[in-house]
């Protein structure tokens, strides 16, 4: 293999990259983020790596969760805040449920370019090239909106370094404290059943914070309830964006991918020889992978070869995203393979990217229950075969959007046009992600009885 440097993709094949009509606009583009301060530091992207060294271990659990594509337009300190928000929700449950700690991790300030099945988009017989996110071009159905600009790459930089300024106010300063975890409760869902659920295990914690205070607990033990760790993440696909913000470490002197703490590699981009692959592999950051159906053993294990040549715990994780009805077909040799060459992952699911479909008024939507049927699969087929199910990553919104059918307050295919807002994939709203968080929790429980009762 030959030496890595950050600009070594661009001798490979790469899928999906943008066509810039104006080449030297993006080479301008690209001096003057190389020349912007880092999104985020070293030393944050090494602890997470060794948070998810606890969870290939079975030690912890991985959440990992936001918009399938941010918006220049939505954005707001709202919107940020609400996003923060259920997945600390989700992760008090899961936390709850698993007894073990929960590492955090938003699909948020970065998630701006998407890769699409087609490269073209045709509406009353007009054709024009697809949106790719909004650091690419506009959703608008206009061929002059259509065209990649390379300015809005300075955009999505300007908007992800203000969305984490925000993200680590409310991470460390005061808003993540434990002891608010009744107040974050949101207005609009006070009515759901998911809510009641949410409420009444607020009620246990706090007692048993009432209980630890009585106790005379403080010091440290008491201030980690105060403050939470939140990562950030996104897709690894704009490669010029990714390499400008590719930066050396003056500690280890390994190069960091400076735009988030964990990047991923989607399903149409892991070809093994191709340039998203070779970006990944020489950077320091924890990653994910994609897996889907297609996925065949030998090709994971070469995969996971480039990427974690030596065997480092933390550092990949595998987002398997199979389908209901293909998992428990699919996952099982993928895991078999990996446990038998000892090396080290996290298992993780997404149940969201195989169960797509479009309703006939030409929604994509997903159906809360087909999303719950392939988390159980996943569990299943990842104890089954000696894994540790560890993680879950969903495209939810701490808005009240109706874009998945489904979930305790049934959203109906009827219900789809009311407030459908995504700008790609449909995701989960706060009620339909809180639900969701106690049914990982059932099926959590069911595969650790499983599993005891195995070893009985
Ligand atoms: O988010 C993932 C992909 O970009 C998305 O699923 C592609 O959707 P498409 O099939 O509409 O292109
Ligand atoms: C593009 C995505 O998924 P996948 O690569 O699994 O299709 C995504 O996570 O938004
Ligand atoms: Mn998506």
């Amino acid at each position: 293999m030959t030496a890595w440097i950050p600009a070594s993709w661009r001798s490979r094949p790469a899928q999906q990259l943008p066509d810039y009509p104006d080449a030297d606009a993006l080479t301008r583009v690209e001096a003057e983020l190389s020349a912007r301060p880092p999104l985020v530091f070293a030393g944050e992207a090494r602890r997470l790596k060794r948070q998810l060294a606890e969870v290939a271990a079975g030690r912890a659990f991985l959440l990992q969760g936001g918009d399938c594509a941010e918006s220049f337009k939505e954005f707001s300190a709202d919107g940020v805040r609400d996003t923060f928000r259920v997945l600390l929700q989700m992760a008090v449950v899961l936390t709850f449920a698993a007894s073990r700690p929960v590492v955090k991790v938003g699909r948020i300030a970065g998630q701006f370019t998407k890769p699409r099945s087609s490269g073209t988009e045709v509406k009353d017989g007009i054709e024009l090239p697809s949106y790719r996110g909004d650091s690419v071009n506009d959703m608008a159905f206009e061929g002059a909106a259509r065209v990649p600009d390379p300015a809005r790459l300075i955009k999505a930089y300007d908007q992800s370094a203000s969305t984490l300024n925000l993200l680590r106010a409310f991470a460390s300063g005061g808003y993540a404290d434990l002891n608010n975890v009744h107040q974050w409760t949101l207005e609009f869902v006070k009515d759901s059943p998911a809510t009641e659920r949410y409420l009444e295990m607020a009620e246990r914690i706090s007692e048993a914070l009432d209980f630890m205070r009585a106790c005379g607990v403080s010091g440290d033990a008491a201030r980690s309830l105060e403050s939470v760790d939140f990562y950030t993440s996104h897709e690894a696909l704009h490669l010029p964006f990714e390499e400008a913000l590719t930066r050396r470490d003056p500690a280890t002197g390994q190069w960091l991918a400076s735009s988030a703490h964990m990047l991923w590699i989607g399903e149409r981009t892991r070809q093994p020889d191709g340039a998203h692959v070779e970006f990944m592999r020489g950077i320091a950051n924890p990653i994910g992978m994609k897996c889907g159906p297609t996925m065949e053993p030998g090709e994971l294990l070469t995969l996971i070869d480039r990427l974690n040549p030596s065997n480092d715990p933390g550092r990949l994780v595998l987002i398997t995203r199979m389908g209901a009805d293909k998992v428990r077909d699919r996952l099982p040799a993928l895991v078999r393979a990996v446990e038998r060459e000892g090396r080290s992952v996290v298992w993780s699911c997404d149940p969201m990217h195989g169960n797509t479909v479009k309703t006939r008024s030409g929604y994509k939507t997903r159906d809360f229950d087909r999303i719950v049927m392939e988390l159980e699969g996943f569990m299943e087929a990842v104890s089954g075969e000696g894994g540790y199910p560890g993680g879950v990553h969903f495209e939810l919104t701490g808005r009240d959007v109706t874009e998945c059918v489904g979930g305790a307050r049934a959203v109906t295919e009827a219900d789809l046009s009311s407030r459908y807002h995504t700008h790609c994939d449909p995701r989960l709203n706060a009620d339909q992600a809180i639900d969701m968080a106690f049914r990982i929790a059932e099926a959590m429980k069911r595969s650790r009885r499983a599993r005891s009762e195995d070893a009985a």
